[in-house]
């Protein structure tokens, strides 16, 4: 195993092996950890929709993707290939943290959330995060997209994505890396946001 350097993100990438207790859950107050919101985000294509649909299936918690949030003219400018501003971006935010907000349970939030900005909009209406930030390169981020022709979001965009992303840091972040099966992914996202605890596992 790599050296571990001493910043709680680095700490919880290596599979979260150095936070995780015997029992699978994680040291952070049990009551208000297993019931923050999961935000799963990261570029286009790096899986939020699939990792975030089997993690909120996982946890027992409503999924909410963020694609279906997005104003029809902000979904016809990515198709045209433009990126979305900051200015398109906050109702859209402020939409998603309200859905979440409603939902009965626990919600789990696909969305991109480049920014931290991004995220502190989401937290002011959600309180603190669980996220689950997925990360991969450039290369195969587009072998991905490639994979789902039919999705507004072109192949041009990524460079902007990746322009806009400020990586999460600090102990309420999982950093995955989206080379991994599937399964694997969620898994250890699962544990992560509780699901191990919950389950008695
Ligand atoms: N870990 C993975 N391994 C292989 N394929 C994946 C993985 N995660 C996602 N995919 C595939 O990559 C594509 C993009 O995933 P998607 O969930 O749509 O990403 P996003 O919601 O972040 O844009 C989809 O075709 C999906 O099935
Ligand atoms: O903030 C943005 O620039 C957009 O919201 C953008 O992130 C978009 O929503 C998705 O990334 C596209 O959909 P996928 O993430 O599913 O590719």
């Amino acid at each position: 195993m790599r050296a571990l350097r001493s910043e709680p993100e680095q700490r919880i990438s290596v599979q979260g092996r150095q936070w995780m207790q015997q029992d699978g859950s994680y040291p952070h107050d049990p009551g208000a950890w297993s019931a923050r919101s999961v935000l799963v985000m990261g570029v286009c294509g790096t899986g939020k929709s699939t990792i975030g649909k089997a993690l909120a299936e996982a946890l027992g918690a409503a999924f909410l993707d963020a694609d279906d949030y997005h104003a029809p003219d902000a979904v016809a400018r990515m198709r045209r290939g433009e990126p979305l501003t900051d200015a398109h971006r906050w109702a859209w935010l402020d939409r998603i943290a309200d859905a979440a907000a409603a939902v009965p349970g626990r919600a789990v939030i696909g969305c991109s959330a480049l920014k931290r900005a991004y995220r502190d909009r989401l937290s002011a209406r959600l309180g603190p995060l669980c996220i689950v930030y997925l990360h991969g390169d450039r290369a195969l981020v587009s072998r991905r997209m490639a994979g789902r022709p039919d999705h507004f979001m072109p192949r041009s965009l990524i460079d902007s994505q990746f322009g806009d992303l400020e990586p999460p840091r600090g102990a309420d972040v999982l950093r995955t890396d989206i080379d991994r099966p599937i399964s694997d992914i969620v898994a250890e996202a699962c544990a992560f946001a509780g699901g191990a605890a919950r389950r008695g596992a």
